[in-house]
């Protein structure tokens, strides 16, 4: 497709959008703002878009699409703002926002003057900010929420889709209330457990030397998304905060639950409780991503002695396969470790997976 696409916030995703539809258009040009005027130029310099726009107004007025990749917050602010301005009758506005009602209600200025929006929210993404972080790859296989609302037409959405179709994404349509609820339960809820496990790690550390040391494995899986944007996470709570509320009394039911359990030593009931929870995570789709973005991993039996892992990197440097993250499961003295190695796509895992059963005799698995 051609035409002029207009990203109005170049940081992780608004980064990673620009660079899916100048892969999959290249006939399209990318103009780009931030507020930040390092971002927009760090942006232009690393290729993710051909220009800058001056100011928002410049940008948006004679763009084919817009694509408002800001906070919540200043998406609704920015929404305004373009509703203020003569844009091009047969443009399409949508977001990124992470929450998705209180975005809608505010393009109701939009749709009355005529324009089109569309929220969207591509599932996938990281712990980290920025244009510096943005990737192509970013969105492969992960679920793209649009919400359109009644009054968009279904051409507007297919348009919409094939603008975006280099994210590789699914999309499905859902209202912003079923969005924000769905997205509570399995996106934003999760954030605050993170966040309040390391809370309250941090006050047993106090008295506690040694537990950072200790604080590995699990306690990292289980708290990455703790390191994310806390000023992106704050707005993203209070948008969604009935949500929030409800899911938090229903945790607290939750935990006081398996509280009683503990005081009257129903070992039973824990090893259901673990069981019931064990069946389900085990059964959730491995090779979709969600909203948690599934890195792809690779789990390599090693024995413990030294330089396997950079005998293991070395094949996989010889075969040109690049790796995102490694690190080790667990390694005693005479037992065997588990080494994982996280790719970005699931061709360079299994590329991966033959590169190591060729050199080596270790035993791989895909892990979950
Ligand atoms: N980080 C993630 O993993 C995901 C984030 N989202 C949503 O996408 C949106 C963007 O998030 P990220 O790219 O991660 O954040 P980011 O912090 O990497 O980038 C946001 C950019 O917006 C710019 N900005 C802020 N106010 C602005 C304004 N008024 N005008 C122009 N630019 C402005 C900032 O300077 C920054 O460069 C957020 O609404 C977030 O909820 C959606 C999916 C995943
Ligand atoms: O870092 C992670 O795993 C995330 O949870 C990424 C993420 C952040 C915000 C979203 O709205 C969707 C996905």
């Amino acid at each position: 497709m051609n035409g002029r696409v207009f990203v109005i916030g170049l940081g992780l995703i608004g980064g990673s959008l620009a660079l899916c539809i100048k892969k999959e258009h290249q006939d399209a040009v990318v103009v780009g703002f931030d507020i930040n005027s390092e971002q927009a130029r760090l942006a232009k310099m690393l290729g993710v878009i051909d220009e800058i726009a001056g100011n928002i107004s410049d940008g948006a007025i004679d763009a084919d699409l817009i694509i408002i990749a800001a906070p919540v917050n200043e998406t609704k602010e920015i929404i305004q703002l373009l509703a203020e301005l003569p844009l091009n009758p047969k443009v399409i506005v949508t977001d990124t926002g992470s929450t998705k009602s209180k975005i809608v209600e505010s393009a109701a200025s939009l749709l009355q003057k005529g324009i089109t929006f569309i929220g969207g929210h591509p599932m996938a993404g990281s712990h980290k900010s920025g244009v510096s972080a943005a990737k192509e790859i970013l969105f492969e296989n992960a679920f793209y929420l649009l919400t359109p609302g009644n009054l968009i037409e279904e051409y507007k959405v297919e348009l919409l889709k094939e603008w975006l179709i280099g994210t590789n994404a699914k999309f499905l349509t859902v209202t912003p209330e079923n969005h924000d609820y769905l997205t509570g339960v399995v996106s934003h809820f999760p954030h605050i457990i993170a966040a309040s496990i390391v809370r309250q790690t941090e006050k047993i550390a106090e008295a506690e030397s040694l537990i950072p040391r200790l604080a590995a494995g699990g306690f990292r899986d289980i708290t990455r998304i703790a390191s994310s944007s806390p000023e992106m996470w704050k707005d993203i709570l209070l948008h969604n905060r009935d949500t929030l509320i409800e899911l938090l009394d229903q945790w607290q039911d939750e935990m006081n639950g398996i509280k009683t359990l503990l005081e009257k030593e129903k070992s039973d009931a824990i090893l259901d409780y673990f069981k019931q929870a064990k069946k389900f995570r085990d059964g959730l789709p491995q090779k979709e991503k969600g909203a948690i973005p599934a890195f792809y991993d690779l789990f390599v039996d090693i024995p413990d002695y030294p330089g396997v892992i950079s005998e293991i990197t070395g094949y996989l440097a010889k075969e040109n396969i690049s790796i995102t993250n490694i690190r080790i499961l667990e390694t005693r003295e005479d037992i065997i470790g588990v080494l994982v190695i996280s790719f970005q796509t699931e061709e360079d895992r299994q590329k991966a997976e033959r590169c190591i059963g060729i050199y080596t005799s270790f035993a791989t698995s895909v892990g979950t």
